[in-house]
Formats: C-alpha cells, sequence, structure tokens
C-alpha cells in the first residue's frame, strides 16, 4: 500500500482475474450444516459482497476464507494454489485482512497502538533487538509507525490518535478496526458488517472509506452486509445464502430481480 505515492491502478479501477475460488464449500457443526456446497469467486480489486437474511452462513464463509474454520467438504484456490482449507496464519501472512462483527480491539491502547498491532505479522528483528530497541529494532519500529501514521491520515483520525479506544464513540472505533486490518496492507480485506450500528452520516464516512482504499489501494474486498442500499451501491457482485445455501449470484442488478433472493427476504416458504 503507497499512502502517499499514486498507486498503480488510482487512475481508474480494473477488476483482474480471479484471486479466490471457493468451491463446493460444506462446514457442518454437529448436526448444524452452516454451509453446503457453495461456489464462488472473487476477482482482483472487485468489492464483493455476502448478503443474507440473519444464520444464513455468512460469517462461518468469512471465517473459512481466512481459516478460522476448516469446511469438511469442497477446495479453495488462493492465487492460484489448491488447499482443502486455509491456515490461520498462512492466510494473515498472504495478505488477508479482516474486520469482525463485534469489534476486537484493545480498549485499554490507543488508537495508534491498535493500529500498529495490525504491523505484528511485518516485523522482522527478533525479541530481543526489540526489547532492547536497538539497532535494527529501532529503525523497523519507526518504519512501522510511520506507516501507521499515513494509515491514520488516510482515515482521517490523526485527532484521536493518543485516545484509548474504549473511550471513542462506536463509529469511530470501527474507523479504527478498518485502520488496524489496512496496516497490515492487505490484498484481499474481509469486512464483517463494518457499518452495524452506525448512524447515516458514519455509514456514509464508512462506505467513502471501504470506496477509496478499494480504488486508492487496489485492494480487493469481501464484505458482509446487512443495509442493502449500501450493499447494491458500492458492490461489484453479490452473492446470496440462504440457510447455508447459495441463492443468487451476480450483480446487484441481477440479484436485486432474482426471485429466490426477493423470496428470501420476504420470508416465504418453499
Ligand atoms: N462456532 C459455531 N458453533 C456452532 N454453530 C455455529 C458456529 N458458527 C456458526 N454456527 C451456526 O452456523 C449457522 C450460520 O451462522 P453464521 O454466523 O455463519 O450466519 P450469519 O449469516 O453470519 O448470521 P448473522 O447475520 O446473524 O451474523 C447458524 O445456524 C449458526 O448458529
Amino acid at each position: 500500500m503507497q499512502m502517499n505515492e499514486p498507486s498503480a491502478i488510482s487512475a481508474g479501477r480494473k477488476v483482474g482475474d480471479v484471486i479466490l475460488d471457493l468451491r463446493n464449500i460444506s462446514l457442518s457443526f454437529g448436526g448444524v450444516k452452516a454451509l453446503t456446497n457453495i461456489s464462488f469467486d472473487v476477482r482482483e480489486h472487485e468489492i464483493r459482497a455476502i448478503i443474507g437474511p440473519n444464520g444464513a452462513g455468512k460469517s462461518s464463509m468469512l471465517n473459512v476464507i481466512n481459516g478460522v474454520y476448516r469446511p469438511q467438504q469442497g477446495e479453495i484456490i488462493y492465487r492460484g494454489q489448491h488447499r482443502k482449507n486455509m491456515d490461520c496464519y498462512a492466510a494473515a501472512k498472504s495478505g488477508i485482512a479482516r474486520t469482525f462483527q463485534n469489534i476486537a480491539l484493545f480498549k485499554g491502547m490507543t488508537v495508534l497502538d491498535n493500529i500498529m498491532t495490525g504491523r505484528n505479522l511485518k516485523m522482522q528483528s527478533n525479541f530481543l533487538l526489540q526489547a532492547l530497541y536497538w539497532g535494527p529494532a529501532r529503525r523497523e519500529e519507526i518504519a512501522h509507525r510511520r506507516k501507521c501514521e499515513e494509515v491514520i491520515d488516510f482515515l482521517e483520525i490523526q485527532h484521536i490518535r493518543k485516545t484509548p479506544v474504549g473511550r471513542l464513540p462506536y463509529g469511530l472505533q470501527k474507523r479504527v478496526e478498518l485502520g488496524r486490518a489496512l496496516a497490515a496492507e492487505p490484498q484481499i480485506l474481509l469486512l464483517d458488517e463494518p457499518m452495524a450500528g452506525m448512524n447515516v452520516e458514519e455509514k456514509q464516512d464508512m462506505c467513502r472509506f471501504i470506496l477509496d482504499v478499494n480504488e486508492q489501494f487496489g485492494t480487493t474486498i469481501v464484505l458482509i452486509e446487512h443495509d442493502m442500499g449500501v450493499v447494491m451501491d458500492i458492490s461489484d457482485r453479490v452473492v446470496v445464502l440462504d440457510y447455508g445455501k447459495k441463492i443468487g449470484d451476480g450483480t446487484p442488478d441481477e440479484v436485486r430481480t432474482n426471485q429466490d433472493v426477493i423470496d428470501a427476504y420476504l420470508g416465504v416458504a418453499h
């Protein structure tokens, strides 16, 4: 992520080839089938939404993508590599970052320190050098802090950089969580209900930041969101889940007119 220099695609966003391909994914918890034979793909630089009623399997799908859950069946192809499942650490190391439905920040730590935790996997120097804050460790920490300050500028949260996160209103905490994910310079950003619980103004701000991240840095975004207006406005393609099954997949216009999707949202029994 080049915060100060123009990115290679900043002049215009181009959706690329498939970067992530999920094939026939099934996941159960005991007798509960969370996902049944789900297939869909994600193209580089696109904004891909996952929608569906409560309990449809959306969060489970994100957890499969970043290796928190291991599906019993199916295959995941990430950047051309075939896997039965992802591994959490490897996923993070290979450029998949995420935010959570319920904010997962260190409430007593400042905004800057929370965002710094997003750079942990990029730190090279060993524990002893870091503890002594000496030589390469010192130079490294300065470089990481600089990157975090760039994220802070980008998200327009300079005024709260030294504030403990627990003292911030909810909408700003969500923005800090986005900042921590951005600090990892992800290729794919997984956002689990980034606008949940926000007022209209906070939602507009968050929408703008998501679009800016996508446009300026070319970050591929997979997001779960309940606000249909937002989803239809900002997504390139939408996959729709219901009771763990895929019932729709296409552009916002295609999904909007899909009868199965309309029925699922209106609660029509088949
Ligand atoms: N760790 C788990 N253990 C047991 N069951 C689980 C677990 N995680 C998810 N489930 C079940 O899997 C199903 C899908 O849940 P999931 O949270 O993925 O749905 P969702 O679409 O994200 O719902 P929501 O919109 O309410 O967040 C639900 O029946 C849920 O109870």
